[in-house]
């Protein structure tokens, strides 16, 4: 819809791609990753930080900020980057993805969702309307339709039954949408269609039809193996427009990320590095390992020698160990900048390859050294 997305570079081999997108508070190179800020703040670390391991852009969360504490204590506050100090792009998902997740008793009506709130039990409603105009008092850069998150396995006549729902809400957003001034702020659909290939082809084709400024794959990553993931993906893509920037959500290990580029993907978000970090998993080049294993007790080497993080330059496994089984809180912060450090430098790694032509070899080196590492 609006030509906020510049394709840089295709790969001779592949379908990824090099992008630059354009919003309201800046320009963001794609692939990127998209730290998770779900309550309005990226747990325990504070936004300087995450700007300064070089996150362009972090995803906030609909649902949560308006059950606590409210969109209009948002509004009143300035809206959303001033609220949490983030002056540059903030992308909030409709709620559609926790209304299935977390909210007990729903009940999914034409008009829009029914539920209780995960927090008191209070009744609450939301429809495409109401998510977008809790999106606006939020004040988000990039904003997503309400949508129905098809659980998996789903039969095929129920997941047609929400798809179609979700295509309802979606015209019925962008309609709220051109009666409002967005100011700049962008507009993504949701692909839907289950597992089903048809259905998924559909769903593409008919967000593409109503016309979005992108458009997310949804309703992956929902326990579904994953080679449906990455078939599903697949047939989706092919259905949107190579000028528009694609968001799959949710996604995933580095592995799914640099297969999901290779098909095509220009964004991500994923819980893994920062709630990962908080169970003491750390990502490296030599693989992921927990840091409360009894070897790394006396191991004074660094998280990950490649790694030029704060943490990986002030702190050893055995120190940051003691303090995971002490339950220092400070541990938090230390593993969360290492894990975002290592993502935010993985997705560079892949941009640079794509700037240089070289994806795929980057690709094979990757699974060489994974194969490495399993001897
Ligand atoms: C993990 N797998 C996965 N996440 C997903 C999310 C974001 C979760 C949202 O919830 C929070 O992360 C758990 C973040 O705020 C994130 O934006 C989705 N959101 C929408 N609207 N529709 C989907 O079909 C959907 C599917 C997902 N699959
Ligand atoms: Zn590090």
């Amino acid at each position: 819809m609006s030509g906020n997305f510049r394709l840089l570079k295709e790969d001779s081999q592949t379908s990824a791609r090099l992008g630059l997108l354009t919003t309201r508070r800046g320009v963001v190179e794609t692939p990127v990753f998209m730290p998770v800020a779900t309550a309005g703040s990226v747990k325990a670390v504070p936004p300087e930080v995450v700007a300064g391991l070089s996150a362009r852009v972090i995803l906030a969360n609909t649902y949560h900020l308006w059950l606590r504490p409210g969109p209009e204590v948002i509004r009143r506050a300035g809206g959303l980057h001033r609220f949490m100090n983030w002056p540059r792009t903030i992308l909030t998902d409709s709620g559609g993805f926790q209304v299935f997740s977390l909210a007990p008793l729903r009940e999914i009506l034409e008009e829009g969702v029914r539920f209780r709130s995960h927090l008191d039990g209070a009744e609450l409603f939301l429809t495409p309307e109401e998510s977008l105009a809790i999106q606006e008092a939020l004040g988000s850069d990039i904003r997503m339709v309400l949508d129905v998150c098809i659980p998996y396995p789903c039969p095929r006549q129920e997941t047609q039954r929400l798809t179609d729902l979700t295509h309802a809400w979606a015209e019925r957003s962008l309609s709220w949408w051109k009666r409002q001034d967005p100011q700049g702020a962008l507009l993504f659909g949701i692909v839907q269609g289950g597992m089903f290939e048809d259905l998924r082809r559909a769903s593409a084709r008919t967000l593409v039809s109503l016309s979005f400024d992108g458009y997310a794959v949804g309703g992956l990553s929902v326990g579904e193996p994953k080679e449906l993931l990455f078939r599903m993906l697949e047939v989706s893509v092919a259905e949107l427009p190579a000028d528009c920037p694609r968001y799959l959500m949710g996604v995933g290990t580095p592995e799914d990320i640099l297969e999901a580029v290779a098909r095509g993907v220009d964004m991500f978000d994923c819980v893994l590095p920062t709630r990962n970090a908080r169970r003491g998993t750390v990502f490296t080049s030599q693989g992921s390992f927990h840091i409360r294993n009894a070897a790394y007790k006396e191991d004074f080497r660094p998280l990950d020698p490649a790694c030029s993080c704060y943490t990986c330059r002030h702190y050893s496994r055995a120190y940051l160990r003691h303090l995971f089984q002490a339950g220092e809180l400070l541990v938090y912060y230390l593993l969360t900048v290492h894990n975002l450090a290592f993502y935010l430098r993985f997705l560079r790694e892949i941009r640079k390859a794509l700037r240089e032509g070289r994806f795929s070899a980057f690709r094979q080196e990757f699974y060489a050294q994974k194969e490495e590492r399993a001897c």
